[in-house]
């Protein structure tokens, strides 16, 4: 395929769904972790900086205890959370060491971006690990993060998260991967006749009426989120690029400028 989109992309946040890394049976998707440190290595490589965001927490904690559905109770989630977050990097970990590629995880909650102190304390750590070409792996702190708390410390969900890093980091580019080609003009689970559309420039009331919500059992977001996450990267003027994360090397794609999945921005 031609190169036809010229994309700002020394620093990329890529952020993977749960419906990406988890098969609709619950079995971990092994081959897109492999792919996903494969191709994340291979852009470090080249010297460009990437920030991976990984849900996927639940849904491989579930998986780890055998369980088909999430617990209805929160401490019961915030557990299979807890467990499935430790599995999920030590598969990373192993995954990136094929590639010589060193991992480190950070683990964010909403309220860390609202006090001055530990959103410089993070943005700190962000800096230092790219400097030492380490990749952050970051996800949200599910154990901390209720929205019954006092303050604010929840993000709600990791679309939401990585544009909230991507922008605080100054990344040129997010590629959110989903378990849908790009976004369409409606939701394609449900309208047969939804076109996908290769280009949006400006997300307004119109884009939002054109999404619909979530069409995995794992992942929370569905699509309104995706579009407030681009909304977010375009007032910041980066871009943002969804795309399917069946084959995580359509980064490759994606960063030859072919025109793969829907650009924003
Ligand atoms: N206009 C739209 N274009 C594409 N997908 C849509 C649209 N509206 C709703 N969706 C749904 O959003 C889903 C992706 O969101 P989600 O299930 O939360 O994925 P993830 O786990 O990757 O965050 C798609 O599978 C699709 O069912
Ligand atoms: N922190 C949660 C994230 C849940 C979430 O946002 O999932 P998704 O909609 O698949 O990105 C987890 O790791 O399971």
């Amino acid at each position: 395929m031609k190169a036809v989109r010229n994309l700002r992309a020394k620093r990329v946040v890529i952020k993977v769904g749960t419906s990406t890394l988890v098969y609709p049976d619950g079995a971990i998707n092994l081959r897109a972790i492999d792919q996903l440190a494969f191709v994340v290595s291979a852009m470090r490589h080249r010297g460009r900086e990437v920030v991976l965001v990984s849900s996927g927490a639940i849904g491989v904690g579930l998986n780890y205890m055998g369980l088909k559905q999430r617990p209805k109770l929160i401490p019961e989630q915030q557990a299979i959370a807890a467990i499935g977050q430790s599995e999920l990097i030590s598969i990373y970990k192993e995954r990136f060491a094929i590639y010589e590629q060193k991992i480190g995880q950070l683990l964010l909650t909403r309220d860390i971006f609202v006090y001055p102190e530990s959103h410089r304390n993070v943005l700190n750590t962000f800096e230092a690990l790219l400097q030492q070409n380490i990749v952050p792996i970051v996800n949200e702190n599910d154990t901390v993060a209720v929205d019954e708390l006092d303050h604010e410390t929840k993000f709600g969900d990791n679309d939401q998260l990585s544009a909230i890093v991507a922008t605080n980091i100054g990344a040129d580019l997010l590629i959110m991967l989903s378990d849908i080609d790009g976004f369409y003009t409606g939701n394609p689970n449900a309208d047969a006749s939804a076109q996908l559309l290769s280009h949006v420039e400006k997300v307004n009331q119109q884009t939002y009426d054109l999404a619909g919500g979530s069409g995995s059992r794992f992942g929370t977001g569905g699509m309104v989120t995706k579009l407030k996450a681009a909304e977010r990267m375009i007032k910041a003027d980066g871009q943002m690029i969804l795309a399917n994360g069946e084959d995580p090397t359509i980064i490759f794609k994606i960063l030859a400028g072919e025109a793969v999945g829907t650009l924003f921005g």
